[in-house]
């Protein structure tokens, strides 16, 4: 049987509650080796909370332009906040996605003498509470559920690689010193006159360790690419997460585990938009995933060597992992990449070593 994948296999969390870990278990294992995404069915994510992000998000990006404008990421040296559309690049054409990036509670803990990148943790920007009564809250409330299910699957996870459960946990520090961030996404349909192409965010892999999107309206659009090239849709399924496997996971496995190239194209003309909340799990920012070198058994590496390392590359490289920098150095350097304007103002010196020319018009996302 080949490796390949012609659809993202779904693993429903209710196996847990009904003894068959086991099983569960086998599952994972196959998704996150042989295909770097899953469904996560019936993820524990109480209802009312869910049901109340869902129906904030239009009215998020229903606020006057002003408003969103006045939480501009330019703003943030923790590049949180507001984009307006077609502020981003990949494979060297726009993304036509308008967002707001939030992220868990985190007071910044840089002080002088500390690397940089630590200044890339801190408070987020949020929408004035009177034009949006409730909205933080329960933006806030979701993502602590979500990053108490990141730690636990990262534990079901380190056990589907015939790790104990506390394997992969030399990549985290203590929960109070973490902080995840989390995008709102809009894409607009093609009748928006604005829109250049059809690409709502072009081919590329996820920077940190795990994502857990959050598909926030019934809109086809979401593709992983296969192992032989081809672009295999994700549409929404109800009661699920997409999970999926980023750079950073990929380089601490040595390959074990597999990123996977996707991209989301724009909802067609005369469809409303689409909405997705990606949630982006980090690692400890002072980690080398390099330095650190897991132990697997050898009937977990053979599911990868019957994968092989062949695989589509139709997405834009990412290499930071491999060149053995700091997580945080990494993500700073992909965030200086794709908002090449706030690296200016918050970041110079990096941003003048990546951009020796100068401000690009666009960002340039991974
Ligand atoms: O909007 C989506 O469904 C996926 C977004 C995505 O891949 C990303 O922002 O990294
Ligand atoms: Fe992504």
């Amino acid at each position: 049987m080949s490796s390949n994948f012609d659809s993202v296999p779904v693993v429903d969390y209710a196996l847990l509650s009904q003894g068959k870990e086991d099983e569960f278990v086998q599952q994972l294992r196959h998704a996150a080796i042989n295909v770097g995404f899953l469904y996560l069915a019936h993820p524990p994510i109480d209802k009312k909370t869910l049901d109340g992000l869902l129906e904030y998000i239009p009215k998020l990006f229903a606020l006057p332009q002003e408003e969103k404008d006045a939480i501009s990421m330019v703003n943030s040296q923790h590049f949180l906040g507001y984009s307006r559309l077609g502020k981003e690049l990949t494979k060297g054409a726009t993304d036509q996605r308008e967002q707001f990036d939030f992220a868990t509670q985190h007071q910044c803990r840089w002080k002088p003498g500390d690397p940089e990148y630590v200044r890339l943790w801190g408070e987020a920007q949020w929408p004035e509470e009177s034009l949006i009564p409730g909205f933080k809250d329960t933006m806030l409330r979701y993502l602590s559920q979500v990053q108490a299910l990141s730690v636990t699957f990262t534990r079901l996870l380190s056990v589907a690689f015939g790790l104990p459960p506390t394997g992969l946990d030399q990549f985290y520090d203590v929960p109070q010193n973490m902080q995840h961030r989390a995008k709102i996404v809009k894409y607009p349909s093609l009748d928006d006159t604005s829109l250049t192409t059809t690409q709502g965010v072009g081919p590329h892999f996820d920077a940190g360790f795990l994502t857990f999107l959050l598909q926030a309206s019934p809109h086809p659009g979401l593709q992983v690419q296969n192992l032989s090239g081809q672009w295999i849709d994700v549409p929404p399924i109800p009661d699920t997460f997409v999970i999926n496997i980023g750079k950073g996971l990929e380089a601490a496995t040595r390959g074990l585990a597999k990123a996977t190239s996707h991209r989301v194209l724009s909802p067609p003309k005369g469809s409303t938009p689409r909405y997705s909340v990606p949630f982006f799990q980090n690692i400890a920012q002072r980690v080398r995933v390099t330095e650190h070198s897991l132990k697997f058994p050898q009937e977990v590496l053979a599911i990868k060597e019957k994968r092989g390392t062949e695989g589509a590359t139709d997405s834009v490289n990412f290499s930071e992992y491999d060149r053995g920098e700091a997580s945080g150095q990494a993500n700073l350097i992909g965030r200086v990449k794709s908002h090449p304007d706030v690296g200016q103002r918050h970041y110079p010196d990096l941003f003048k070593q990546i951009f020796p020319k100068g401000l690009p018009a666009q960002g340039v996302a991974y």
